[in-house]
């Protein structure tokens, strides 16, 4: 079921080789484990200083992490615990399925995506795979996989409800339109990814996933408890104790832009746990219509304004040509 990572580079692993040299390149999967901000959302259905006091809160982990956790979601377990089941059957397929065909029937490709394919030396080997699906092809998902759609008709459903949350109340002092996030992010315009980092015998060598940042606004993450998620903090990468009872949340590069650089966009990576184990991991990423136009109300502006397409568009072009993307910075005024 894995793919054919160690045929793929062979030469690369055989060799050793590593081109560049920057703080990027160095991997400790052993560093000391940092709890993030946990915010317990209960609060919210408590009396109004309750409420006011958990919103404070959510700014001062967003705008100093970029990437807090919270428990009391509103996302019942038995969801969580599906769509996680869901997943893992499906990544389980044997790999030529996978890659070969396109089972869950999406409208532009099969979603599939492992590896980097642009790779030329150790460093920049992402040991993964992923479904990336984008919910305006969900009702397409059908026969033997029925049970993996209705799985995520109910977890896209309630994760929604959770992410409007979060982008709502980290831009109401911003000078944003109450409206905006209604008028521009609609259901089937998110996306779900599924990743699954396959146990490897380099693992202290290769990245399960390269450094990067998310070009969502926001990012409602389950990882299992495994570990390996690391964030870029203070000039260092730190490593995430999973937790859990909470799911994540991290701000992308579009509320970065919204927020003219109030709220940070944090670099992140995966480093792999060890040989034997695999890793899960689920994102749904809150995003806007492809037309949707990301302007900060805030002056002066950092960011001149693009279009979420524009973006998507920049950073598919940047990964051809750099292998990386660089995503906002690539419309800084
Ligand atoms: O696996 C993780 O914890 C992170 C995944 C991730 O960064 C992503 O899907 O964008
Ligand atoms: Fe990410």
């Amino acid at each position: 079921m894995d793919p054919p990572f160690e045929e793929k580079y062979k030469s690369l692993l055989t060799n050793g080789t590593l081109l560049s040299k920057d703080e990027d390149d160095v991997i400790m999967s052993d560093y000391e484990e940092h709890e993030l901000p946990i915010i317990d959302l209960h609060r919210f259905t408590l009396s109004f200083s309750e409420r006011e006091r958990c919103v404070k809160e959510i700014r001062q982990a967003a705008r100093e992490w970029g990437f807090f956790q919270v428990v009391n979601h509103g996302i019942p377990q038995e969801i969580l615990e599906r769509i996680q089941l869901e997943q893992r059957k499906l990544l389980h397929h044997p790999f030529s399925k996978k890659a070969e065909e396109n089972i869950l029937n999406l409208s532009e490709n099969n979603g599939y995506r492992w590896g980097n394919h642009t790779a030329t030396c150790l460093r920049q080997i992402s040991w993964s795979e992923a479904f990336h699906i984008p919910l305006t092809d969900i009702s397409k998902i059908g026969g033997e996989y029925k049970s993996l759609r209705e799985s995520i008709e109910a977890y896209a459903a309630t994760a929604e409800k959770l992410a409007k949350e979060m982008t709502e109340i980290l831009a109401e002092n911003l000078d944003i339109s109450s409206t905006y996030f209604q008028e521009n992010c609609l259901p089937e315009t998110n996306y779900l990814r599924m990743n699954r980092y396959p146990p490897c015998p380099f693992y202290s060598e290769v990245f399960g996933i390269l450094p990067h940042t998310d070009s969502c606004f926001v990012n409602v993450l389950i990882q299992d408890q495994i570990g390996g998620l690391q964030l870029w903090v203070n000039g260092e990468w730190i490593s995430v104790k999973p937790h859990p009872e909470a799911l994540l949340i991290n701000l992308g590069d579009l509320f970065q832009a919204l927020s003219n650089d109030v709220y940070k966009s944090i670099r992140h990576r995966v480093v792999l746990a060890s040989k034997q184990v695999e890793r899960l991991s689920l994102a749904y990423l809150y995003c806007p219509r492809n037309d949707a136009v990301i302007e900060s109300g805030m002056k002066p502006s950092i960011y001149r304004k693009f279009t979420f397409e524009e973006l998507m568009k920049q950073n598919s072009r940047d990964i051809e040509e750099t292998g990386r993307k660089l995503g906002i910075s690539r419309f800084l005024m």
